[in-house]
């Protein structure tokens, strides 16, 4: 594949004065959705700052597209970013700000005229253009972001824990957003929930303490927990015992038993039976030995 349509990443380092952030993460990264999973800590934002040009690296080479990053003014022509914290212009109508915003990127007149309309269709805000941003909901204000990210319809984008903090029915619509999105530019798309990545991408990487514990596509993610996924019925005085000796994925309460569902290299016990894996098993299991995951 040409390197004009990917993002390249080879031995990338990055301090925080004595804090090392990242430590040789090699990635390529292709059209399409990419996730960067990892706990709180992991990296993720160090990462996507540096893509985005709002971090210097300390070592490594990294090109987005061909063009290297030191060569900021022209990655951010073709980068759109959605920070964590994103927040914009509260006093301005949902219009205003996408105007304003376009006035920044460059755009003319003419072209905002012709964008805006689109834009905010696509992140269906379409009935909000007199909207003040203060008066958003988190998924709205969300959507807004994305809408501003691509507003000067660039071929990466990059989103930060987009879907934290949203109920469930504004991420779902999220995450679709950010598929169609995906079908014609790279997003990166990080996030510490699980879920996020089971639905939306077919390629991930795993970071932790600054190193890729894993990438590649989510089957062969699961394919490490392929066969080793159990669940059993147990009763609760049972339950610290197999605790410390297997790891557990999650767990119902049955009255004074509870449903476990575990990841054992082998039969386990008579009465445990095995189960499809999920993405969610895997990474538990990656993390095996790193403390626990903090997947939600
Ligand atoms: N400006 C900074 N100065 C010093 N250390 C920092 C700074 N920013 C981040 N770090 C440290 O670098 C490491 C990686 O942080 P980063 O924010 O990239 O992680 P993350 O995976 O995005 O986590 P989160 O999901 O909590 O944002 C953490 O140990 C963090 O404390």
């Amino acid at each position: 594949m040409s390197k004009n349509t990917e993002i390249v990443i080879r031995h990338l380092d990055k301090y925080y004065g004595k804090k090392q952030a990242l430590t040789d993460v090699n990635l390529t990264i292709h059209k399409g959705m990419f996730g960067l999973l990892g706990r709180n800590g992991a990296g993720k934002t160090t990462l996507m700052k540096v893509l985005a040009t709002l971090h210097e690296k300390q070592g490594g080479e990294v090109s987005i597209c061909g063009i290297p990053v030191e060569h900021a003014s022209a990655i951010r022509k073709i980068t759109g970013y959605l920070p964590q914290d994103f927040s914009m212009y509260p006093n301005m109508s949902v219009y205003e700000a996408m105007d304003y915003l376009g006035v920044l990127s460059g755009l003319t007149k003419e072209e905002r005229r012709k964008r805006i309309p689109g834009l905010l269709r696509q992140v269906n805000l379409q009935d909000n253009y007199r909207t003040k941003v203060k008066a958003l909901s988190g998924g709205m204000k969300r959507r807004l972001g994305i809408a501003q990210a691509i507003l000067h319809n660039p071929r990466v984008l990059i989103v930060d824990e987009p879907t934290a903090g949203l109920d469930p029915e504004e991420r779902v619509r999220f995450r679709n957003l950010l598929c169609e999105i995906a079908q014609e530019r790279i997003v990166i798309l990080s996030t510490h929930i699980v879920g996020d990545i089971e639905a939306t991408c077919e390629n991930i990487a795993v970071l932790d303490d600054g190193r890729i514990l894993f990438q590649g596509t989510v089957e062969e993610l699961l394919h490490m927990v392929e066969s080793k996924v159990y669940k059993a019925e147990i009763s609760k005085k049972e339950l610290p015992e197999l605790k410390q000796k297997y790891i557990v994925t999650s767990m119902l309460a049955l009255g004074n038993n509870v449903m476990v569902r575990f990841i054992a290299e082998k039969q386990p016990f008579a009465g445990a039976s095995l189960c499809e894996a999920g993405v969610e098993d895997a990474y538990m299991y990656l993390m095996q030995g790193r403390g626990e995951g903090t997947c939600s």
